[in-house]
């Protein structure tokens, strides 16, 4: 057996067991993060809110059930996993260093592990004992008001912001791995083997800006995001191709009214159109500012303001709709296509999200103090639906939003979605995402949401918070449900383990283990193994 001894900050100075060189079976002992390090941390929790125990782990997973054969890569899923430095606890379930975890998936085995990315803000916090970047919403404690007054000049520079890649990652078409935040500078490229932290993606182009949407659209063939423009309200829409870090301008959309954009996490794309949200809830120069969050943080509600879709053509850059839309609340935009009537003309564009009920209450529920003070009654999770929005394209200048179904199909619980991506921008009929079994606080299903029957099915295991459901197709099927979903399970008592759903029947078909719970997550990615 070999060995390699860790030290240096933060280590535990113990012999650490190389993965791939034990027993497979056995798991790979790794250096925890040490008390004297991380600071005391109440472990009382529920575990999804609960920092992950250890800086990295790896190995191998007895599953229980059967992985199909055909299921050879990696599943990649990113979340902020912790949540404390030293004695000092974040707020904010967005707050916390980034835990990426891996599921490596072949010949029906399956290896797990996790690791933290080493962001700067990561790193500083470690070194430093404290949290030295401004995070969702934490900000650094100042010493004096000077050092302040400092801290809001880095700030416009973007040196104060966070690069701490929590939200996801995704798989450029080039091969590269990034995991991504809301910072520009938060773009970090790791190794989806041994998930580590490689360096920074650095956007080679002049746009500047601090901020983008969290989640890009990333095909074979292109990275697309929004970059909003605080300055003068709008949007710019840029493409990067694969091989290149390069973004190229698309077009610019202004905003209709308001001071400033509305927060964009996520936009849809259909084949031919990027439609560009203009939501109430818009980001807020002031609360940036603010040492002490509001309970919008870094937005402001702006109902007077109204709601629009904005489209605009990819090939050309030029807006073909701009309409007005009830007002509405969204992270997660499911998927959009273009209607066409019996002559094949596009008529209308449909844009699928998980709607809050226009409640922008939900950024608040998402504080770790609400997730981790529920006590098993209180039915305190704000309704949400699947939005379906119709855009006309015939001038029109109001668009519709009604519900996709019936939301009590699913709890009225909706959020964390995805598809078959071959059906990215095409007419789709599932969309599987995490649901409500009420009384709850917090999504604690699986759905399987059908668009054609109006309809889903729903997985649930006492006390569990199941994290983003991510299908995975199966090579070659023409079936938009012929494929698995991986999620992994929280689960109250300090364990966890991967699971694996059939995507058609929606039935359990394997689960393995973990040697503990890991905390909550947010969205994933798949790299296959070729
Ligand atoms: C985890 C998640 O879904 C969202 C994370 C969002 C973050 C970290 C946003 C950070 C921001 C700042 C640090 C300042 C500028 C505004 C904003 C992009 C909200
Ligand atoms: C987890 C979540 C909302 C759950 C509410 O139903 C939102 C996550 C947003 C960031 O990716
Ligand atoms: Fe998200």
């Amino acid at each position: 057996m070999d060995y390699l001894s860790l030290s240096g900050a933060g280590f535990t100075r113990r012999r650490v067991a190389i993965a791939g060189v034990v027993s497979p079976l056995r798991p790979v002992i790794v250096p925890s993060l040490d008390e004297e390090t991380v600071g005391r941390h109440d472990r009382n929790h529920h575990t999804a809110w609960t920092s992950v125990r250890q800086e990295r782990w790896e190995g191998e997973l007895v599953v229980q059930g059967e992985i199909p054969s055909w299921l050879k890569g990696t599943y990649l899923r990113n979340g902020p996993g912790l949540w404390h430095i030293e004695d000092y606890n974040f707020r904010h379930l967005f707050d916390g260093y980034a835990t990426l975890v891996k599921l490596h998936f072949e010949n029906g085995r399956l290896i797990a592990g996790h690791r933290q990315i080493e962001s700067e803000a990561y790193k500083a916090a470690r070194k430093n004992k404290r949290i030295c970047f401004r995070e969702f919403s934490e900000v650094p404690k100042y010493e004096n008001f000077m050092a302040y007054v400092g801290d809001i000049a880095k700030l416009f520079s973007g040196a104060s912001l966070t690069d701490n890649a929590n939200t996801g990652v995704v798989k450029l078409g080039d091969g590269r791995v990034v995991c991504l935040t809301e910072t520009q500078k938060g773009s970090l490229v790791i190794d989806p083997d041994s998930l580590e932290t490689l360096g920074r993606f650095e956007y080679s182009d002049s746009f500047g800006g601090l901020i983008h949407s969290a989640h890009p659209i990333v095909t074979d063939t292109e990275f697309l995001t929004l970059l909003p423009d605080l300055v003068n309200p709008g949007y710019l829409v840029v493409r990067m191709e694969p091989g290149t870090n390069e973004r190229k301008l698309i077009g610019r959309v202004n905003c209709r009214t308001g001071p400033a954009p509305g927060w964009v996490h996520s936009f849809p794309v259909t084949e031919h159109y990027v439609v560009v949200p203009e939501m109430p809830l818009r980001y807020c120069a002031q609360n940036l500012l603010r040492a002490e969050p509001t309970p919008l943080y870094k937005f402001e509600w702006h109902p007077e303001s109204k709601a629009f879709l904005h489209v605009m053509c990819k090939a050309s850059g030029k807006i073909v709709a701009s309409v007005e839309v009830p007002l509405f609340v969204t992270f997660h935009f499911i998927n959009a296509y273009e209607e066409e009537d019996e002559d094949s003309r596009v008529t209308a564009i449909i844009a699928d999200c998980c709607e809050h009920n226009a409640d922008a209450t939900i950024l608040d529920r998402l504080r770790l103090q609400n997730l981790r003070s529920f006590n098993g009654n209180d039915d305190i999770l704000p309704d949400a639906r699947v939005g379906r929005f119709t855009i006309p394209l015939d001038g029109s200048p109001y668009g519709k939003l009604e519900s996709a179904l019936e939301p009590n199909e699913h709890g009225r619980g909706m959020d964390m979605c995805s598809i078959n991506p071959a059906n990215l921008g095409k007419k789709y009929r599932y969309a599987y995402a995490c649901g409500a079994k009420r009384p709850c606080h917090f999504p604690n299903t699986l759905t399987k949401i059908d668009l054609v029957k109006k309809a889903a099915k729903n997985w649930h295991d006492e006390g569990v918070v199941p994290s983003e459901p991510f299908f995975v197709a199966r090579p070659g099927t023409t079936e938009e449900d012929d494929g698995v979903v991986i999620s992994l399970i929280s689960e109250k008592n300090g364990s966890g383990y991967a699971l694996l759903l059939d995507g058609s029947t929606f039935e359990e078909i394997a689960r393995a283990k973990l040697p503990y719970g890991l905390p909550y997550g947010l969205h994933g990615c798949w790299v296959p193994k070729e």
